[in-house]
């Protein structure tokens, strides 16, 4: 038969499930010691919204759909973008700094991964401050979540969206041109750098500095050092002052050892303005968490809010993170009963389902008695109750013994 299954990759078993559970729930305690709470934005969104806003999602990344009006819209492909607009246009006086995080699915098609469409996506948005000491602590909060996470050799790579702004823009390419050179410069291909610029209209200083970029990467100090003398404007002088404020601060916090600089970093998103980022942990090749300062988008909302934020990948972090130990089930109980004492057997199941124990029920009448994959197995048959756990039979009369044997069988595991 046709199975019908669009991307078989985000069918969740039971065991990943709760190993997702797990990755949220240390996230979600993990943002809200920094002051973050919850929020959820829609999963259907205006076509319009996307398609106007300057630095969004590729039109064709966006996965499309059409409603009972005739309206298109689309599936949430992106977090940040309705959460400014939330923060933007919302009734709520914005409190000097306002800190939300969010656990969503975000919906995008991209000729990489075409078959993940669907990607779980935990971040935080912090709205309403624009200095080093904040960048910082985004970058922390970062480092410290992958640290929760049990990584020990991982590496957040920063870099500045303005640096390789600038410095095209002093090229005057057409955005075609740019976008191909952006490409090259972020898989590090100076073979095809070199003769894309060879080609281009363009000063040698200038060329030369681009082809500079992608070797700016790794220590701090040593990048800074070497980036000094590309920066060939005023704006590219402030980026690298910013950068090092920050990382001034990151030492302060004491996760420098997490941190490398790589000044031809370039995120998905075309909102960023300031310090950008990515998370690598040792066993995956691509980032685990992305985010950076987009101190313009609030202005599509007509509103003036500097904001920086990050998104973790719920995905990649499993396919990361490797079972350290088998799922946590919990005692599973089994309720087998005669028809005639249906009443009993239900009652007790609900007695041990309010205690927290998972436990379902069956008749003996229609149904194969499967003991195997339960801890307990429970019978009230006509002749007497009965409790069989393992090896060991024990007789009871009553929910209430039924419950302290239950108890007492779990303490002597
Ligand atoms: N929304 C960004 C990540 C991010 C969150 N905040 C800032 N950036 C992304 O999906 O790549």
């Amino acid at each position: 038969m046709q199975q019908y299954l669009l991307d078989s990759s985000k069918d969740t078993s039971v065991e990943d499930f709760q190993r997702r559970d797990e990755i949220i729930s240390i996230l979600k305690s993990r943002f809200s010691t920094y002051g973050y709470k919850q929020v959820r934005t829609t999963a259907f969104e205006y076509y319009d919204l996307y398609s106007t806003i300057t630095g969004t999602i590729n039109k064709d990344e966006m996965i499309k759909v059409v409603d009972s009006s005739g309206k298109v819209l689309v599936l949430r492909p992106d977090v940040t973008i309705p959460i400014t607009r939330m923060v933007a246009t919302g009734k709520r006086q914005v409190p000097d700094q306002s800190r939300l995080f969010y656990v969503q699915d975000v919906f995008r098609q991209t000729y990489e991964q075409i078959d993940r469409k669907e990607t779980t996506q935990a971040g935080i948005e912090c709205f309403g401050a624009n200095t080093p000491e904040t960048d910082a602590e985004i970058l922390a909060l970062a480092i410290h979540t992958l640290k929760d996470l049990g990584f020990d050799s991982f590496k957040l790579e920063v870099g500045h969206a303005g640096f390789f702004r600038e410095l095209v823009n002093e090229l005057n390419l057409s955005s075609g041109k740019t976008e191909q050179l952006q490409a090259l410069i972020q898989s590090k291909n100076l073979a095809e750098m070199e003769s894309l610029l060879a080609g281009l209209p363009v000063k040698k200083e200038l060329a030369d500095a681009v082809y500079e970029i992608p070797m700016l990467y790794g220590d701090p100090d040593n990048v800074l050092g070497k980036a000094d003398n590309l920066a060939v404007n005023e704006t590219m002088k402030q980026t690298l002052t910013n950068l090092r404020e920050v990382y001034k601060v990151l030492e302060a916090y004491g996760v420098e050892d997490y941190v490398v600089f790589d000044l031809g970093l370039i995120n998905n998103m075309n909102y960023y303005t300031g310090v950008i980022f990515q998370g690598f942990v040792a066993s995956l090749g691509k980032p685990v968490l992305m985010g950076g300062r987009y101190d313009r988008l609030a202005e599509e909302f007509g509103a003036s809010i500097p904001a920086i934020g990050f998104a973790c990948e719920v995905d990649s972090l499993l396919q990361a993170i490797t079972p350290q130990t088998e799922p946590e089930t919990g005692t599973e109980i089994v309720i087998y009963y005669d028809n005639a004492k249906q009443k009993y057997a239900l009652t007790a199941a609900g007695s041990l389902r309010t205690a927290g124990y998972p436990v379902i029920t069956s008749s003996l009448e229609n149904t194969e008695d499967c003991k195997a994959a339960f801890d307990y197995q429970v019978y009230f048959k006509d002749g007497k109750n009965l409790l069989v756990n393992g090896d060991t039979e024990n007789e009871f009369t009553n929910e209430e013994e039924l419950l302290s044997l239950i108890e007492e069988g779990m303490k002597n595991t």
